[in-house]
């Protein structure tokens, strides 16, 4: 199965709920299709008047320009550049050709620039013939003609920026993504599927910048410390990432950072066997600095590429988890004073909009400098993705989307885009 269709499959919640409530939309408002087709295939006569010809009494009064008929493009324009989405998803093999100095010369921690405030101007649609339909293009379901439009106007912009809070993308980002699917195209008639590919590309737009896979440096071993709330996924990402980075030939290790908690130790254990990975684990209620300097020790001579140190997640009192992981980069910085290379922190989609706190939380306590997304698989809140990039432009490395091995993605804006919108793949 293409990773696309693998990825809408997964992600059919988000994506029927968006897709169904921008279906309802245009046809609450639609006008009569069949009376309304998008060109005229006749060449207009010189004498035609200006305003809408009386034989198309459908068209509602409309306060902005008034738009010609046909106007919007059949397809979206494409804003982002496209990398060939890989079958089988490898990040760290991508990332690894590249190979860029290590992490402590460019301030991974900081977030990237955010996207402008003001609605980026869409290039402005030229008009498009669309052949007439004839009775084997509508057989085929590409009676243009068919399909129901409605005016954008502030009544339909107002239920789209509701449809996108709904799905999770905050409202601020809602409104941006609205403004900007509007401009130029104000008073103007779509159907649904183009204000799908409007929709995607915006997505597609805002994502493009944080689609980045975690970067992998010579240095070794690289430490990638990993946080995140109790059940975000954490255990389950490292065990994912250690086979997907052994797989491409690195030598990893795996310390089970969260002593306090025995049954998290078992876990990463099934985690690193499936990997075929070692976990250094330490007794129960041990510190967990001290196991990620033991873990350091065995790393380095062991010559391993990767470290990956899970770390408990318990935010009820933040002072000691403060205190934890300060420790655990304190010690590791004995051995290594560059260390740690990079910090993962592990977000569970289906919280929705409490994931943007948790972004903000985890930055006061770590250097986060790159977003795991689990369970996009089953949830209808997949929207809080753009949300996040749109904030605070952290690095998305890569998505959850099961609870197999295999079930770690690298992020792909306009696949995202696109399964998020409902739209299918071509
Ligand atoms: N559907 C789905 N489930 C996931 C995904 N990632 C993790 N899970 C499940 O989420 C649950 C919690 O995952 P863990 O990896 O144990 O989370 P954790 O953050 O390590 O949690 P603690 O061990 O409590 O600290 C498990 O049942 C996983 O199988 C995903 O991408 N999709």
């Amino acid at each position: 199965m293409a990773f696309f269709s693998k990825l809408k499959d997964r992600l059919f919640k988000s994506s029927a709920k968006l897709e169904k409530g921008l279906d309802a939309i245009v046809e609450e408002g639609a006008e009569a299709a069949v009376s309304q087709p998008d060109v005229s295939p006749e060449p207009a006569p010189v004498e035609t008047p200006v305003e809408t010809p009386v034989e198309t009494p459908a068209e509602p009064p409309v306060e902005a320009p008034v738009a010609p008929p046909v106007e919007v493009p059949a397809e979206a324009p494409k804003e982002t550049p496209t990398e060939a989405p890989s079958e089988v998803p490898n990040a760290p093999a991508q990332e690894d050709k590249v190979q860029p100095a290590p992490v402590r010369t460019e301030p991974v921690a900081k977030p990237m620039p955010k996207p402008s405030l003001t609605p980026v101007p869409t290039p402005k649609p030229e008009s498009v013939e669309t052949p007439k339909a004839g009775l084997l293009g509508r057989l085929i379901g590409r009676g243009k003609a068919e399909e129901p439009r409605r005016v954008l106007d502030d009544e339909m912009l107002e239920q789209l920026e509701d449809l996108l809070v709904g799905a999770d993308m905050g409202v601020d980002t809602a409104l941006r993504v609205t403004a900007n699917m509007a401009e130029g195209r104000y008073g103007k008639r779509l159907s649904a599927r183009e204000i799908k590919e409007l929709l995607a590309g915006e997505v597609a737009r805002i994502m493009e910048p944080v689609a980045r896979p975690m970067p992998i440096y010579e240095k070794r071993p690289q430490v990638v410390l990993v946080v995140g709330v109790n059940g975000s996924g954490k255990t389950t990402t490292i065990g994912k990432l250690a086979s997907q980075f052994k797989a491409a030939g690195k030598k990893v290790v795996i310390a089970a950072g969260d002593t306090f908690r025995a049954a998290a130790v078992e876990q990463l254990q099934v985690w690193g066997d499936r990997a075929g990975v070692p976990v250094l684990t330490a007794p129960e209620g041990s510190d967990p600095a001290s196991l990620a300097f033991d873990a350091m020790t065995r790393a380095q001579e062991d010559g391993a590429d990767l470290l990956m140190i899970d770390t408990a997640g318990r935010l009820q009192n933040r002072a000691d988890l403060m205190e934890e992981l300060a420790k655990i980069v304190r010690v590791i910085r004995k051995k290594d004073e560059t260390a740690p290379h990079n910090t993962l922190l592990v977000l569970d989609a289906t919280t929705g909009q409490n994931a943007l706190n948790q972004v903000e939380t985890f930055q006061k306590l770590a250097d986060v400098s790159g977003l795991v997304m689990t369970k996009l698989d089953g949830t209808a809140k997949g929207g809080v993705l753009v949300a996040l990039a749109d904030k605070f432009g952290l690095p998305i490395h890569a998505i959850g989307v099961g609870e197999q091995i295999d079930d770690l993605a690298p992020f792909d804006p306009e696949e995202f885009a696109a399964a998020l919108t409902g739209l299918e793949g071509s």
